[in-house]
């Protein structure tokens, strides 16, 4: 896009709804565009939002602050009448009461995309928006909360939704802002392959260090190979195809995190852009005392191999031990919990 195309933008209404980590950072780079963006969300993330500024930075050096006026961070989804787009960034557990706020107000045939990981989150909001156009979207980067008001983006990744017309507007706003919008017609293999990366969140979150630091030590690696071997053999059994999200080839995976860490290390800097302070959501989640998505992730893993007359006996350990920490937290080591996964 040149500057002229850039500078004739149309305006589009930008509604953020569920404004932490994702739904913060995204609108903040929204907004570094110039974009008209509302965030609708907690009165306590209102309250952080009021006292500090609002900063998104990301690993390659990008920095943005502003000062959101009061009528910028919302509190109910009264605003979404006005919505060209809606961004729904809830957690998993959240997304049928987000959809039901939005449904009392949003305008017939509004393009709301759901920004979450799992598999069911778009089919759960168009249930209960059956008005709206309802698109899966990806979100296949990590965002910290890094101080009251800093998001930080850790990881490498894209943003991604299902391609269709609603969405011309909004596109070169996302582009402008330097975070493209992908406009892809396979979202179910994109979010299966999320889901195969996501695999990592209950090792990180069980793991209690950084995903570098966890991602770096083999046995934790293991964990996660075997959990995502697991799925690899569903999906292929239910003839879903996996694609490319960075730069590891994704049925490599498995066999790239068994490898010795040195090996690893040295593979991994060339595929892999982590920085040292990035961790799983399902980490914050444990963090803070808050349910986490294990049933929206690995769940969604257990729930293919039913109906496909399977189990999938990893995958469901995991979930077991991440209710576990829901309810008393505690750190495993990564020997602890490869022999507890073996
Ligand atoms: N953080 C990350 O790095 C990544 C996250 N994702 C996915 O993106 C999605 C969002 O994650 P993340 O941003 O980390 O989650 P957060 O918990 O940080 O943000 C969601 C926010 O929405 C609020 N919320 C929930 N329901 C409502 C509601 N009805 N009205 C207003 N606010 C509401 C939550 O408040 P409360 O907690 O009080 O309910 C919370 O503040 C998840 O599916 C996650 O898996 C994907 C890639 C990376
Ligand atoms: C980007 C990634 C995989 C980081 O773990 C994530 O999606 C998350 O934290 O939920």
């Amino acid at each position: 896009m040149n500057t002229s195309e850039l500078n004739k933008l149309t305006p589009c209404r930008i509604i953020i709804f569920g404004a932490g980590s994702v739904g913060c950072y995204v609108g903040a780079r929204l907004l570094s565009a110039g974009a008209n963006v509302t965030f609708v969300g907690r009165p306590r993330m209102r309250e952080t939002l009021q006292q500090h500024p609002l900063l998104a930075t990301d690993y390659q050096g990008f920095k943005f602050e502003t000062r959101l006026q009061p009528n910028q961070y919302q509190t109910d989804a009264a605003c979404a009448a006005n919505a060209d787009l809606v961004l729904v960034t809830v957690k998993s557990a959240a997304t049928e009461t987000a959809g039901l706020q939005l449904a009392e107000f949003i305008r017939p045939g509004t393009a709301v995309i759901s920004l979450q990981n799992g598999i069911s989150n778009s089919a759960r909001l168009e249930k209960a928006i059956p008005d709206a156009q309802i698109l899966a979207g990806m979100i296949a980067f990590n965002v910290l909360h890094q101080h009251p008001g800093h998001f930080h983006h850790g990881t490498e990744g894209h943003l991604m939704a299902t391609r269709h017309p609603s969405l011309n507007s909004a596109l070169p706003w996302f582009t402008k802002a330097g975070l493209p919008l992908q406009l892809r017609d396979d979202m179910v293999s994109v979010m299966w392959s999320k889901l195969l990366l996501n695999l990592n969140n209950p090792v990180n979150a069980l793991s209690g260090v950084p995903l570098l630091e966890q991602l770096s030590q083999r046995n934790y690696r293991r964990c996660l190979a075997m959990a995502q071997d697991e799925t690899l053999a569903l999906l292929k059994a239910a003839r879903i195809p996996i694609v490319k999200l960075t730069g590891l080839p994704m049925p490599l995976i498995p066999t790239i995190m068994r490898l010795p860490d040195w090996i690893f290390a040295r593979l991994a800097k060339t595929m892999l852009a982590i920085d040292p302070v990035a961790r799983s959501s399902m980490w914050e989640d444990l963090e803070a005392g808050r349910a986490t998505e294990i049933d929206w992730i690995n769940g969604e893993v257990i729930k293919l191999a039913h109906a496909l007359g399977r189990d999938a006996p990893v995958n469901q350990h995991l979930t077991r031990l991440i209710h576990d920490c829901e309810q008393q937290r505690r750190n495993w080591t990564a020997d602890e919990l490869l022999s507890e996964l073996s």
